[in-house]
């Protein structure tokens, strides 16, 4: 059942008038691969053309036996089932189809041309206000979307927020991602990988995010939920205005005890309701952190349309904060 497959069936008549069926998934042979676009532990982002369209695409591969090695099924299955259930919001790269051949599994995917926004953010140092404003927005957008479909991404950092053509955000790499019920079909999680209770219950919760986006509940009592997602946009906020996390350390150990210490201070001259809305998000209880509804209504977006407008402004030229 992979809902992600183009199948579709073409009727041909042969040579000896014979009516032939050809059912044309697309395969490996119908994209011209370039260039490398990213490498991730588990898989490899090619630029590739499909041949007939002309389309330029991302492709993800992800080979079989590295995965197998490294017992990765079940995270293969909980990016494909995220990826098929963010599909229609412009802040989240799309899954367009899927194939296979005896050594590798393949995405097609958006391509997101500006690369990912660490990239852009380290270039300029910091964003200003505008900038933080324009995308802070976006990825807000982006997470009210995936929370209303039971997805919480779990390792949001700059680096998973991508830059399309017109310099919107598109958000990445959900192999990582918790997946509730699905509002909309209650039936349990499509995956059958009993991702449910292997996955995310507190005991075995193997899986931590990046050092430096990881939100207190998660190092303490393994409790993810959506709150995590809030501490994590909390961190990207102070990041693009100030340049650099709030929590850093030399080491990942360090970093954790800084995280649930709440041990991190703001550069002089940081912007005031940044600075606010910051502090509000980063907060050790993830009952008392604002949530999304909070944040869209805090002093720092005053102004800032969200929803389908905010998709259709034009991205603001990028400048410092200084
Ligand atoms: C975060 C990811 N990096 C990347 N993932 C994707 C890219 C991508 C593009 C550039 C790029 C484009 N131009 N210049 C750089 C650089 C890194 C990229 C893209 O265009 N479309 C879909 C992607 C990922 C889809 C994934 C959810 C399945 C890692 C490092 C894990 C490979």
């Amino acid at each position: 059942k992979d809902r992600g497959a183009a199948v579709s069936v073409k009727r041909e008549v042969d040579s000896e008038g014979r009516t032939v069926i050809r059912s044309v998934k697309k395969g490996v042979r119908d994209f011209s691969f370039g260039r490398i676009l990213g490498e991730g532990s588990y898989s490899t982002v090619f630029l590739a053309t499909d041949r007939q369209t002309l389309r330029e695409y991302a492709v993800k591969v992800l080979e079989k036996k590295h995965i197998i090695k490294e017992k990765k099924i079940k995270y293969v299955n909980i990016e494909k089932n995220t990826l098929n259930r963010l599909t229609e919001h412009p802040g989240i790269v799309r899954l367009y189809y899927t194939f296979q051949d005896e050594a590798s599994l393949y995405y097609v995917l958006d391509l997101c041309n500006g690369g990912e926004l660490l990239g852009v953010l380290k270039k300029t140092g910091t964003f200003d206000v505008d900038c933080t404003r324009f995308y802070g927005a976006q990825i807000l957008d982006a997470i009210e979307y995936m929370h209303s479909r039971g997805v919480i991404h779990r390792d949001l950092k700059p680096e998973n927020v991508l830059l399309d053509d017109q310099m919107h955000i598109k958000i990445t790499d959900f192999g990582t991602a918790k997946l509730l019920p699905d509002p909309r079909d209650p039936r349990p999680p499509e995956d059958s990988s009993g991702q449910n209770n292997a996955q995310d219950d507190k005991r075995n919760a193997s899986f931590v995010g990046t050092a430096e986006y990881v939100s207190p509940e998660l190092l303490t009592d393994k409790a993810v939920g959506k709150p995590s997602d809030l501490w994590a946009f909390g961190c990207i906020i102070y990041q693009l205005l100030a340049g650099r996390p709030p929590f850093k350390a030399a080491t990942e150990y360090l970093t954790f005890q800084k995280i649930v210490s709440l041990d991190y201070e703001f550069p002089a001259g940081f912007p005031p309701a940044a600075r606010d809305l910051v502090e509000r998000c980063l907060v050790l209880d993830p009952a008392r952190r604002l949530t999304v509804e909070h944040i869209k209504n805090h002093e720092f977006f005053d102004g800032q349309q969200f929803g389908k407008e905010l998709w259709r402004t034009k991205a603001p030229r990028l400048r410092p904060y200084v």
